[in-house]
């Protein structure tokens, strides 16, 4: 995934460093080299690396180092710093308004995935409630202009394009103008690619840009490029006035450092990245959040926005209550693991939280954990649900999915669910288990103050760190410092709203 070579990498070079018992000139160096290294290896230009590493040096006074501050820390935040500025161009792109009319141009190489993106782009707007519309402006490869329909028609999107047409300039003027009457407020401009730099492709690019006066062009690029990113990027600003970058193919193998030379080399912003061949696989694109996910700093306000995403407002309050409650039962359970289902892979949930790199949830164990979910769900679809009596008390119906009684889980009911998911009954043994450990851990959430409206991340800042470092696998907790270093995690979040608080110094 997304950089995550490099931010273990980075991440291992700090703590070697933080174990050393004295921090001299060298320590700092192998430290410093080790990161070159990492950044290097993902592609980043070696230019930027270098006055990367030499203002580091500046910045990082070692007898602050010697004095016992904590080093990792403050090295840490001078590399985070420094890849912030490197991927901050220090001014936004410009965001379209909704209701006034505005051109995007998409440019970039045949084959980066600009077609796909400018689709993915108008549908993210779209179900932000603009109107966006696409026109096909490509008139060089055979196929692009079905290419968009068919994507377009897909996500009911109007479109513009011609089969006979070979002159980009006018077809990109015609539709802009068509959609400017039927008062589109963002019209989307794919222009051809080529398989290289060519003085055509340059050439063509900046016609279409004078005739339709864009009022933002977005470079599209792959992520795979390599080392090729830093050329590439300023040859298309040199032609046309690229305000924005778009990285796509951050699902594959790449290496990805190329982005962060294209910023460098455009001097404008990425704004999204591309992680799927899927209209939504795109994500907005910001800083500091993912360079702190980089650096395995997690990125707590994406952890939120994620949990939120996944349990419906509506069901907060009421989760929250039985969690203060103590009661946490196997229905409780079912649906929090319906939940992790719907959030998506693991290790990319997991890297948003503190110290949780995501190179640590290799691939095939995160499968193996959601296949292990998907077999408790089976197992727990056999169990008693609504009107099927588990225990009658006096005014109160209780089913099995409703017992927080591990205990009234007896032998022929252990037998009965085996039956009825055909699963054999270790299984269901071992599901219960399972559930008796969470049970556990939860349990001490009992007494927790529930905020008011009771959201997700009103739950986290009435959370202490005794109750966090309960609810923490204990391979996380080891990785935050235990006990003393989830203190001052916590201490330093202050408002858990905006984990980058914990770096107030990063703000520039
Ligand atoms: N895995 C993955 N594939 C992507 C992504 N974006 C685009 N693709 C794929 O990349 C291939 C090329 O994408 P296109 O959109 O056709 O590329 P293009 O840059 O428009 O090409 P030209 O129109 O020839 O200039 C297609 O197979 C896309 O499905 C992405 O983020 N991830």
């Amino acid at each position: 995934m997304v950089l995550a070579q490099l931010g273990g990498s980075i991440t291992r070079a700090l703590q070697q460093m933080s174990n050393a018992t004295i921090i001299d000139e060298k320590v700092l160096n192998d430290c410093l080299n080790e990161i070159t290294r990492a950044l290097l290896q993902s592609d980043v230009q070696f230019k930027l690396v270098r006055d990367m590493q030499t203002n580091i040096k500046k910045i990082v006074n070692l007898d602050d180092l010697a004095a016992g501050h904590n080093k990792r820390k403050i090295i840490q935040q001078a590399v985070f710093n420094e890849l912030c500025q490197i991927l901050d161009p220090g001014k936004p792109a410009f965001t379209p308004k909704k209701g006034k009319t505005s051109v995007v141009m998409f440019v970039g190489l045949q084959g980066s995935g600009k077609t796909t993106t400018c689709t993915k782009y108008a549908f993210h707007h779209q179900k932000k409630g603009y109107k966006p519309a696409l026109v096909c402006a490509d008139t060089f490869r055979a196929g692009a202009f079905d290419q968009l329909k068919q994507n377009a028609t897909k996500a009911k999107i109007p479109f513009y394009g011609s089969y006979t047409e070979s002159d980009p300039v006018r077809i990109a003027v015609e539709g802009v103008e068509r959609f400017k009457k039927e008062n589109c407020d963002l019209i989307i401009v794919d222009t051809s690619g080529r398989h290289k730099q060519e003085v055509a492709l340059f050439e063509e690019m900046r016609q279409v840009s004078e005739a339709t006066k864009p009022d933002l062009v977005i470079f599209v690029m792959d992520s795979s490029i390599g080392q090729a990113a830093f050329d590439q990027a300023q040859a298309f600003k040199q032609s046309v006035p690229v305000g924005a970058v778009i990285v796509t193919k951050m699902d594959g193998h790449a290496k990805g450092g190329g982005a962060l030379s294209a910023v460098a080399a455009t001097k404008s912003p990425v704004i999204f990245i591309g992680t799927g061949e899927h209209m939504d696989e795109f994500e907005v694109f910001d800083v500091k959040p993912f360079v702190s996910r980089l650096l395995g700093m997690g990125d707590w306000s994406g952890f939120m926005d994620k949990i939120q995403e996944v349990v419906p407002m509506d069901q907060q309050p009421e989760l929250l209550q039985k969690l203060s409650e103590g009661n946490f039962t196997l229905r409780i359970m079912y649906e929090q693991f319906q939940n992790i289902l719907k959030m998506g892979p693991i290790g990319q949930v997991f890297s948003m939280l503190p110290g949780f790199s995501q190179e640590l949830m290799p691939k095939g164990r995160e499968k193996e954990s959601q296949t292990k979910i998907k077999r408790y769900m089976t197992m727990m679809d056999s169990m008693t649900n609504e009107g099927n009596l588990f225990l009658k008390l006096t005014t109160k119906v209780i089913t099995e999915l409703d017992s927080s009684n591990p205990k009234l889980m007896n032998e022929s009911r252990i037998m009965r669910i085996a039956r009825g998911c055909g699963r054999p009954i270790r299984d269901v043994m071992e599901m219960l288990e399972e559930y008796k450990r969470l049970a556990k851990i939860w349990s001490k959430m009992k007494g927790l103050k529930i905020p008011k409206k009771g959201d997700m991340s009103a739950l986290s800042r009435n959370m202490n760190a005794q109750h966090m470092s309960k609810v923490l696998p204990p391979q996380m907790l080891k990785q935050i410092g235990g006990m003393g270093g989830l203190q001052s995690l916590m201490k330093q979040m202050g408002s858990s709203k905006d984990m980058m608080g914990m770096f107030g110094g990063a703000e520039k």
